[in-house]
């Protein structure tokens, strides 16, 4: 049996609020939960044009793995990088052959490792989001900042259903690889510090922290444009005052918001550092990355955050 509804993975933050979004378009929407599934409708809250609070509530079906029947034509898989091979496993047998997948999430490296995995014409639409969101319970979310998305095709299989157009509107672009690269830098910058230092996002532009970030945002531009770096081509012409202007302004819009990595290390939670700041320990050639090693060195080494952060001022 065809499902034309959505299914999108993941009752975390932006699973709920994709949910939302696409149900907003009048699109059945099917959520699958891992752990904690909800009984109720999902629930949004937002501020409305005035700036007060508001929720709205929206009829998705909430359901658990040994509830999925049929097969889906449009996923979403909205996990944390290190879960996305294992959640797309987990319900590729009620995925059509010819149906599209989309990933949500931050980080680079877990969208090419679900190519191999992918059935031979399904196409994978790699996916990302400056918006941010918290998780408030299983069914409820808090929408946290305001930010763009954009989708673009990571594998294309003629045959298609849906061809090399993405059934959403308005977020469709052709050169996702760099977006990816350029997301991947905003989140190199602001999630370890925030993580690292147990600040929001805003208060990377302050002091102490500060003088960091912009040393953080120096060393990728550089790294960009190195011959050596495999991804020059695609993001070698971002100047450092490119970069910083894009990452200061999503800190500033999601001033108030706590990282995605800073929740995860308050909740002890694994963080996504291996996709994050791993991909430039490991990508950025010569050593050319030292604050990057010294971020992913710290969130590897949780139990001596304190000693980290002094390092980190003391250099800087
Ligand atoms: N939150 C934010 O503001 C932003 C987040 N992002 C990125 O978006 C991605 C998602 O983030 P976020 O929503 O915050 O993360 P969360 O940890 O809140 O949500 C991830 C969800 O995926 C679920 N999951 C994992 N594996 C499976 C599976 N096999 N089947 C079903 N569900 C599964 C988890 O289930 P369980 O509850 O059982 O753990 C969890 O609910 C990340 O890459 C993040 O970095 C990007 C921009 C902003
Ligand atoms: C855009 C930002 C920084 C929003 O918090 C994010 O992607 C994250 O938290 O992972």
């Amino acid at each position: 049996m065809t499902k034309d509804a959505w299914l999108v993975v993941g009752n975390g933050a932006i699973g709920l609020l994709w949910a939302s979004k696409l149900r907003q378009l009048e699109q059945p929407v099917t959520v699958l939960c891992r752990s904690d599934v909800p009984n109720g409708m999902l629930t949004v809250e937002d501020l409305d044009e005035e700036g007060s609070q508001q929720q709205t509530q929206y009829d998705v079906e909430f359901i658990t793995k040994e509830q999925l029947e049929g097969k889906y034509t449009k996923v979403l898989l909205c996990t944390k990088a290190f879960d996305l091979v294992d959640a797309y496993l987990d319900i590729r047998k009620h995925t059509k052959k010819r149906g599209l997948i989309a990933t949500l999430c931050n980080g680079l490296g877990a969208q090419q490792d679900l190519i191999p995995h992918l059935k031979k014409q399904q196409n994978l639409w790699a996916g990302i989001t400056s918006e941010g969101a918290l998780k408030l319970d299983s069914n409820r979310v808090k929408k946290t900042g305001n930010g763009d998305a954009f989708f673009g095709l990571l594998a294309q299989s003629e045959s298609n259903l849906y061809g090399d157009s993405f059934p959403y509107p308005d977020v469709q672009c052709h050169n996702i690889e760099r977006r990816l690269l350029e997301k991947l830098a905003v989140n190199a910058v602001i999630n370890p510090l925030t993580a690292i230092f147990s600040v929001r996002n805003g208060q990377v532009l302050e002091d102490p922290v500060k003088p960091i970030f912009e040393a953080a945002i120096d060393e990728l531009a550089n790294v960009m444009q190195l011959d050596s770096f495999k991804f020059k081509t695609m993001v070698g012409d971002i100047t450092s005052e490119q970069l910083n202007m894009r990452i200061a302004n999503v800190a500033r819009l999601t001033a108030m918001n706590c990282s995605s990595m800073y929740e995860d290390v308050r909740h002890n939670r694994q963080t996504e550092n291996e996709y994050i700041s791993g991909f430039f320990h490991r990508e950025a050639p010569n050593a050319s990355a030292p604050l990057q090693d010294a971020f992913y060195a710290a969130l590897n080494d949780q139990a001596h955050l304190e000693e980290h952060k002094k390092k980190l001022l003391a250099m800087h």
